[in-house]
Order: structure tokens, then C-alpha cells, then sequence
């Protein structure tokens, strides 16, 4: 008989009682395979590239993490610093992830502060920032607005966070993202974490990650069926990121152009 693989536990992990209960409170009994694989190598510091599709568990792999690096780190700090920075894609990307950091920190009282800078609130961000919360998450375009206007220091930044790294270029943001890297220090540990390994993958990954560990979690293509070949969407030029994150994110445009017509802001390239 095959002996049943014994699956690596949450408070196996050395994780923070207040990290556990709030895992308990979201009704999480056990990791996911990507979890499972990916907490204890970034735990131990070590540069980490995630390959895994939608809904594997991605966020909790790299934030329970993070936070438990950051509760660490607050043990001995003398002062308040920006620790972590997670650039994602899409304000909706940048939006869920501050939702998911604050569930997974929750108990952990007031000690840890999170900013979602992708919302339009310029003004109010301005005021966060300068108290220096722990975690900064964001698109490129507003991370690097924000630092060109010295809104925020990054010279503490212990951990970087590229998500759904192989739409970030194809967002257009292959610029701001060469830019930001400027205001990093020398040493931070970083995540990267792609459904594809794409070239813009390749090549955001020899900017900013050291020997990393290539963690895969191989799922079946989507069917050719499943995937666009001509399609006209009709859309309100304020939803058409939205839909096109949307359509990028279940993978049904790859290898595909994106025009919008009408538009002369962008036109997405191939992913
Ligand atoms: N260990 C777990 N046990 C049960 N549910 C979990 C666990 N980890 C995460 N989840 C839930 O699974 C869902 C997907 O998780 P998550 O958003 O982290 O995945 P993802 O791979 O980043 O997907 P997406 O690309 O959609 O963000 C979320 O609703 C999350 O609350």
C-alpha cells in the first residue's frame, strides 16, 4: 500500500500564534501545495520564484511570510520603517492583496500597517506614508509617481514582492518597474510570483532576484476551446483595464495582441 505523504502543517512552520489564529479565523486547516512548498524556503530568506495558477494559494504563500519576517523584525527595530513593497498589475490585484495582508495580520493588533497606493486618494496616501506603514502595496505607475514626488523611502525595504509578474510588463509597466529598482537598497529578498514564465519573467527576474529557488506547480493548459482567437469587446474606456486584466488573468488572450481602438494610451503587447 502507498504511504500517504505527510503534509507539512501551518504551526509546523514557526509562524506567529497571532499569524496561526488568524489562519484559523479564515477557516484554513491545512496549506496549499504551493503554500506548503514556498513558506518555509522564504522563511529561511531564500529568493523564491512561484509558478502557480490562479486561485493556488499564491498571496498566502509570500504574505504569511512577510509578515512573519516583519513581526520579527519589529522585535528589535528602533524605528518605524517601510519593510515590504509588493507591486502588482491592476488596482483590483493591488486592492485584493492589501484586503488579504490585513485578514492574514489581523491579530496582530495595530503593530503591522498596510497602504494600498493604487487607489486615487493622493492626498490621504501622502499622510499614511508619512507615518511609514509596513508593507506598501501598489502598481509600478503610482510606486514610482509617489517616490518621484519623495512621498516614501524605500532604503529599509527588507522584502520586494513582484505579483502576477508576467503581467506587469504587459501592462505597460516595464518602465516605472526598471525605475523603481533604482530606489531599492542593495540587499532585500525577493518574490516573484507568475502563472507563465514569459521572457518579461526572465528578464524582471535577472533584475532583481539572487539565486533563486524555482518553485513550480505544473497544472494542465487551458484547453485550445478555452482560449480567444477574434474577439470584439465593446467597453467604456474607464473598464477596459479591468477587462483586460480580466481576460489576461484566465489566460484566454495569450500569445494574442490587444488593441483597443479608439484608444491611443496603450496597446497591450503579447503575453
Ligand atoms: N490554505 C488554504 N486553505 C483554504 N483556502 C485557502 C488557503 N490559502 C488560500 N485560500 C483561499 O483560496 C483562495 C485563493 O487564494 P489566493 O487569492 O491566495 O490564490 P492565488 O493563487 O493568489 O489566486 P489569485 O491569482 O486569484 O489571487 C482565496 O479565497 C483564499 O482565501
Amino acid at each position: 500500500m502507498m504511504e500517504e505523504r505527510k503534509i507539512l502543517q501551518f504551526h509546523e512552520m514557526e509562524l506567529d500564534d497571532r499569524i496561526l489564529k488568524a489562519i484559523s479565523k479564515l477557516g484554513w486547516t491545512e496549506p496549499t501545495l504551493i503554500q506548503e512548498a514556498a513558506i518555509p524556503l522564504l522563511l529561511e530568506g531564500k529568493d523564491v520564484i512561484v509558478k502557480a495558477r490562479t486561485g493556488s494559494g499564491k498571496t498566502a504563500a509570500f504574505a504569511l511570510p512577510l509578515i512573519q519576517k516583519i513581526l520579527n523584525t519589529k522585535m528589535s527595530a528602533t524605528e518605524q520603517c517601510i519593510s515590504a513593497l509588493v507591486l502588482a498589475p491592476s488596482k483590483e490585484l493591488c486592492q485584493q492583496t492589501r484586503v488579504a495582508i490585513e485578514q492574514m495580520s489581523e491579530n496582530c493588533g495595530k503593530v503591522l500597517r498596510v497602504i494600498d497606493l493604487s487607489s486615487s486618494d493622493v492626498v490621504a496616501q501622502r499622510h499614511v506614508l508619512s507615518e511609514r506603514p509596513d508593507v506598501v502595496v501598489s502598481t509600478p505607475a503610482k510606486m514610482l509617481n509617489h517616490l518621484q514626488a519623495n512621498a516614501l523611502n524605500l532604503k529599509n525595504i527588507e522584502t520586494l514582492v513582484v505579483d502576477e509578474a508576467d503581467l506587469v510588463f504587459s501592462f505597460g509597466f516595464e518602465k516605472e518597474f526598471k525605475k523603481i529598482v533604482h530606489y531599492l537598497p542593495p540587499i532585500y529578498q525577493a518574490v516573484l510570483v507568475s502563472a507563465t514564465i514569459t521572457e518579461e519573467v526572465i528578464d524582471i527576474k535577472s533584475i532583481i532576484l539572487k539565486n533563486p529557488v524555482v518553485l513550480r506547480l505544473e497544472e494542465p493548459e487551458l484547453v485550445p476551446e478555452q482560449q480567444l482567437s477574434h474577439q470584439r469587446i465593446i467597453a467604456e474606456e474607464d473598464d477596459k483595464p479591468a477587462i483586460l486584466y480580466a481576460l489576461l488573468k484566465l489566460r484566454l488572450i495569450r500569445g494574442k495582441n490587444v488593441i483597443f481602438v479608439n484608444s491611443v494610451d496603450r496597446c497591450y503587447k503579447q503575453v
